[in-house]
């Protein structure tokens, strides 16, 4: 497949691509269960934060989204996972096209340091076994770093080597290397905690232009920043050793202000986690 058959942007008002739903989603690391029957729509065109206390299954959650729980040997699940109501994890569903349609940035940025900045970018085409020409990899190239609000500050050093630039930078690097397989759903475990309040200020603008276009699902310890970032959010628990679950989830507002649960109001105010 050539990166042009790969969809652009979309024109308002249409059906939005990149609906993702979690039904009865179960995960295990050998014998230990640590997510029990997670049901979750994370909507097209929308930040959703998992939220919740550490251990309590956010990562392995996000992992099994696109497919990386599978790479740990001990692990299984159970459940489905649906973009755009077909599951990622049917059999004739191969692994690699989840993974370029379901992007994944992690805690620490992760670019290839030797790699030059344009080469980062493009490193997922052939990874994916997408073909494209020298002009197309320039135009992608600058489309994506714009998009991940890098393209200003690297214009003038493409050439240079990725591990040069800041931490923050590496992130943004990171986001438009995902970026350039044209992915649906982007997922972002903990993005900015290795990172300053700049920096994080920078990815939070970047996720909110992003978001019309590439739905993204976000983990967070930082209950301001899901706040500011997230339009709907997932709290999760996992009480006294028992798996992972869903508290409650919803609009983000609700979530904050007006709780169903008291566990959640509990958390959310910080009084515990
Ligand atoms: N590779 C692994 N092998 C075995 N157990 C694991 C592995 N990864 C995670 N676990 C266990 O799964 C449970 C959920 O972990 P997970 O990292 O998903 O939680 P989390 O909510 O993301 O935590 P944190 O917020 O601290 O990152 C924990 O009990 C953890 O010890």
């Amino acid at each position: 497949m050539t990166i042009d058959a790969l969809p652009v942007a979309f024109t308002e008002g249409s059906t939005l691509p990149g609906g993702l739903e979690a039904r009865a989603v179960s995960a295990w690391f050998g014998e230990h269960k640590v997510l029990d029957r997670v049901w979750l729509q994370m909507p097209a065109g929308r930040v959703t934060a998992l939220i919740g206390p550490s251990g309590c299954g956010k990562s392995t959650f996000l992992r099994i989204l696109n497919r990386m729980h599978e790479l740990v040997g001990s692990a299984s699940l159970a459940g489905e996972v649906l973009l755009d109501g077909e599951d990622i994890y049917a059999a004739r569903r191969r692994l690699t096209d989840a993974r370029r349609q379901i992007g994944m940035v992690f805690q620490k940025p992760n670019p290839f340091p030797a790699m030059s900045i344009y080469d980062n970018v493009v490193a997922g085409l052939k990874l994916t076994g997408l073909r494209a020409g020298r002009d197309q990899k320039d135009g992608l190239v600058e489309e994506c770093l714009t998009k991940a609000g890098l393209w200003k500050e690297v214009k003038d050093r493409l050439r240079k080597p990725g591990g040069a630039l800041s931490g923050g930078q590496q992130q943004r690097l990171c986001i438009a290397r995902s970026l350039a397989v044209r992915p649906r759903v982007l997922l972002m475990d903990e993005p900015c905690s290795a990172l300053d309040p700049t920096s994080t200020r920078r990815i939070e603008e970047t996720m909110a232009e992003l978001k019309a276009e590439v739905t993204i699902v976000i983990v967070t310890h930082n209950m301001q920043q899901a706040a500011r970032v997230s339009d709907r959010c997932a709290f999760f628990l996992a009480e006294q050793g028992t798996p992972g679950f869903i508290v409650e989830h919803g609009p983000t507002t609700e979530i904050f202000d007006a709780p169903r649960d008291s566990r959640t109001a509990d958390y959310v105010n910080g009084r515990f986690g």
